[in-house]
């Protein structure tokens, strides 16, 4: 390690990000609080406080203030801070404590006062025994002149002593402690979400040179780690040597393990399942792709939705104001000598404790904040609440075409000379040469055809490089001009017009090589489409939203890409210039309202800028396109868009749902007490009590919604987890039998999992395994004809997804053997 990484590690170390769990937040009134105790310590740089989770995350200088010294603070106001460990979820109470218990006890003992009076007195008791955390956390707020609830509540339990009513002054502190500790189980239940995502990467790796054991902030660029079966990759790399099955379900959600061989591009956070795998790194612990995700997570926390916001702002005067009422209307009967103050003192105290907005201010950040994990749970990377809150209005959802209703993994089908001066080979090694300077998907494909001739293509002696977005390329090799692309390319080229190729052949992407202005060469390219891509379209088009391919490629490709999806389209426009789909992008907002635009960042940034909501396929995209985007797809299957929608209408249906609710209560605990029926004790009831539904009626977003889905993969996991104790009888078969019919319709894991015989026709169109083939006894797995598997192999390089089933067949395969 060098003396790079040192210098970055005391960076590191002088900037510390450190998180806490911070039980006694109770609600977001308290948020100024931490902030006005944290901020002004020395070190101190950044707070960002999550309620939902009762985590406070802390950048501080971590020589000027250690994580210990920012828990004292904390519990200096009785916050009951303490430092979380990296990765590691807080342990909840299980039980109240004994405070509360104790609390309970004594109240109950006191309600037989009417049989022996002096009874009335345990009553006092409970409310000692359970104030105390109460009144320290007051004491805490009144120094940082700071009104929250728990002043509100003693000034509720005060009054209710005043007036001698030693019961409900001990109901209440009952209820507020009771409420409270049922919270922190709930948020628990958040917290344990996040620090999943958090721990997905180990904090160490393995050196495969020496087997040395190393920290990941250590580890350089280019480095050789070891990953063996059973560990989880701790830095994003690339496959040098060895076979390995990974799950990428805690990056992608996707769950079945992928296949990695040579070249295969790991992540830091999925687990290797078997085999043994050295892999060189591609990025620093710090950059990869799972670090950002969660910084990502974090960050939409901490940043406010609009309607949050408007919340914020409103209950900001709300509190005061209610108070100041709340006092008037016990002052001035009592100055003006009413007739009964005790019932305007009651009502005064309803006020006050009404005055606690919690319930409302929860209710949009809980939601988000579940929404939000639960997306990123299943690769997708929502990047804050106003996204969510933009992408349940969408009304259409414009595609790229190449790399994202396509694979964008061309295959050249032609590759042809016309000229007798310039021979074959000569031809493809000056395209791959400047190809190789390009990054577009089908310059991979120019290069890799060129290198299946043995043709090695030499960046270095391309003189001059000119990019033509939406044309082409131009480079000059050996003294020579050479310009490759589409018509538009050849219009630059030369004057004379060139045949129109699609004329001869149908559906492909052709191609035209130019030597100082003669075409020299021709050539035609194919792309499939991504499975599930029409899927999405029709699930896009259930929502009631239009779709629209905007390409840059020509209008045989595009209608060629449109059959293939099964003609769900409703916009389509082709052989667009990357400024062509920004003025579309614009136009389709104009005129049919907000508009998200899905692309895999080549040549379509832009666009993905300009869009209400701009989804960029993830870890395969671009990384200006993961940047500027709003959403991010972790795994590059299109059918996450309608589900993304999905959860997003739903979550605003529950902020929707929580903020009525929350009001509606306030608002009828005030208007009984105007009318004569001041119930201090339901006043309390009513704000704990709404606080505690608008988290649990947040918190079932983060259920998972289709239980055959559910039961068919939890059945796959418990195997996955112990496949060696079972006996290896292909019962994978069995399970998707059973649940051939849900599996077909809405699954999205299981087209990929090897079982043709559910997705029928289907399938073997999308993995050329004719049914025909299917039928011919070359059935050996599951109902798979064989030549399928190798179509997965070949197909999809990288990203293959082999289902255990296959494993397991090889396995036994090598065994017969
Ligand atoms: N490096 C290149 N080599 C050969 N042809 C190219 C190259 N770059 C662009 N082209 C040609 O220009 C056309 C337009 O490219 P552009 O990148 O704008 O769109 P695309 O990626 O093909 O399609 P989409 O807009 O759907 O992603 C391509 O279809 C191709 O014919
Ligand atoms: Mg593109
Ligand atoms: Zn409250």
């Amino acid at each position: 390690m060098g003396g790079v990484g040192n210098d970055r590690k005391a960076k590191a170390a002088k900037n510390q990000k450190s998180y806490f769990d911070v039980l006694g937040l109770c609600c977001s009134s308290e948020v100024p609080l931490i902030e006005k105790i944290l901020k002004p310590l020395d070190g101190v740089q950044k707070v960002s406080v999550i309620v939902p989770s009762k985590t406070v995350i802390v950048i501080h200088d971590s020589l000027l203030i250690s994580q210990h010294e920012i828990a004292k603070a904390l519990n200096q106001a009785r916050l009951e801070a303490s430092v979380r460990a990296y990765g590691t979820a807080k342990t909840t109470k299980k039980w109240p404590s004994l405070y509360i218990l104790a609390c309970g006890v004594l109240l109950l003992v006191s309600l037989f006062k009417k049989f022996f009076h002096p009874l009335q007195w345990f009553a006092i008791a409970a409310v000692l025994v359970g104030i105390p955390p109460i009144m320290l956390r007051s004491i805490a707020a009144i120094r940082k002149l700071t009104l929250d609830i728990n002043i509100l509540l003693l000034i509720a339990v005060g009054g209710a002593v005043a007036f001698r009513d030693y019961s409900e002054a001990a109901f209440i502190v009952l209820l507020f402690t009771v409420a409270e500790w049922l919270e922190s189980k709930a948020s628990s239940k958040a917290t344990a979400g996040m620090s999943s995502l958090m721990s997905m990467a180990p904090q160490q790796a393995v050196l495969a040179e020496t087997g040395q054991v190393v920290d990941v902030e250590d580890v350089e660029i280019n480095t050789l780690i070891a990953v063996k079966a059973g560990e989880v990759i701790p830095i994003d790399g690339i496959v040098i040597d060895g076979w390995s099955e990974v799950d990428e379900r805690s990056l992608t959600g996707e769950s079945f393990p992928v296949a990695k061989q040579p070249n295969s591009l790991v992540w830091a956070g999925t687990l290797s399942i078997d085999g043994y795998v050295s892999v060189r790194t591609t990025s620093l612990s710090e950059n990869s792709a799972v670090t950002k995700m969660t910084s990502l997570v974090e960050e939409a926390q901490s940043s406010r939705s609009r309607t949050q916001r408007l919340i914020d702002s409103c209950t900001k005067y709300y509190t005061p104001a209610v108070v100041i009422v709340a006092a008037g209307v016990a002052l001035i009967p009592f100055l003006m000598r009413a007739s009964n103050p005790r019932s305007w003192f009651q009502l005064a105290l309803v006020l006050c404790v009404s005055a606690c907005p919690c319930a409302l201010v929860l209710s949009t950040p809980v939601a988000t904040f579940c929404a939000l994990l639960k997306a990123a749970r299943t690769g997708l990377l929502i990047k804050g609440g106003d996204v969510l809150e933009a992408l349940a209005k969408i009304r259409v959802v414009a595609f790229d075409k190449t790399g994202t209703i396509t694979k964008g993994e061309f295959t050249v089908v032609e590759f042809e000379s016309m000229s007798s001066k310039v021979n074959l080979h000569t031809l493809l090694y000056w395209v791959s040469s400047i190809e190789s300077k390009s990054s577009h998907p089908m310059a991979y494909a120019l290069v890799d055809h060129a290198r299946s001739y043995s043709i090695e293509p030499k960046p270095e002696s391309v003189k001059e490089f000119r990019i033509y977005p939406g044309e082409g390329i131009y480079g000059e090799i050996e003294g020579r001009n050479i310009y490759i692309g589409n018509k538009r390319i050849a219009a630059r080229a030369s004057s004379e017009t060139v045949p129109n190729m699609a004329d001869m052949k149908g559906g492909v992407t052709y191609g035209y090589v130019f030597l100082d202005m003669i075409q020299v060469g021709t050539f035609a390219l194919s792309d499939t489409c991504r499975t599930g891509a029409a899927e999405a379209i029709k699930e896009l088009k259930l929502l009631g939203i239009k779709t629209a391919m905007l390409t840059g490629d020509s209008t045989e490709a595009a209608m060629h890409a449109h059959g293939q999806i099964e003609h769900g389209m409703e916009i389509i426009h082709a052989e667009l210039l990357p400024e062509d789909k920004v003025h579309l992008i614009d136009s389709l907002k104009k005129r049919e309202g907000p508009t998200a635009m899905v692309g895999d960042g080549v040549n379509d940034a832009p666009a993905l800028a300009m869009a209400s909501i701009g989804i960029s396929m993830g870890v395969s995209g671009s990384a200006v396109a993961v940047e500027t985007s709003h959403i991010a797809l972790m795994s590059n299957d299109l059918r996450k868009i309608p589900k993304a929608i999905r959860l997003a209408r739903k979550t605003r249906f529950k902020i929707i749902a929580n903020i009525v609710f929350s009001l509606a209560t306030k608002i009828a605990i005030l208007a009984m007490a105007v009318a004569g029926h001041p119930l201090l004790w339901a006043a309390v009831l009513a704000d704990v009590g709404t606080c505690l539904l608008v988290i649990f009626n947040s918190m079932t977003l983060l259920q998972t919604s289709k239980p055959s889905q559910a039961k068919c993969c939890s059945s796959f996991h418990n195997r996955l987890k112990d496949r060696r104790l079972q006996s290896p009888s292909f019962q994978d078969e069995h399970c998707c039998h059973d649940h051939k019919k849900a599996i077909a319709v809405t699954d999205a894991n299981h087209t990929s999992d090897g079982c043709c015989m559910a997705n029928g026709d289907e399938f073997g169109r999308e993995r050329g395994c004719s049914s025909a083939e299917g039928t011919t006894g070359r059935r050996e797995i599951g109902g798979c004809c064989r030549s399928h598997i190798d179509g997965y192999c070949a197909g999809e390089s990288a990203m293959v997804q082999i289902p255990e089933i296959m494993t397991e067949w090889k396995r036994e395969k090598t065994a017969a053997t």
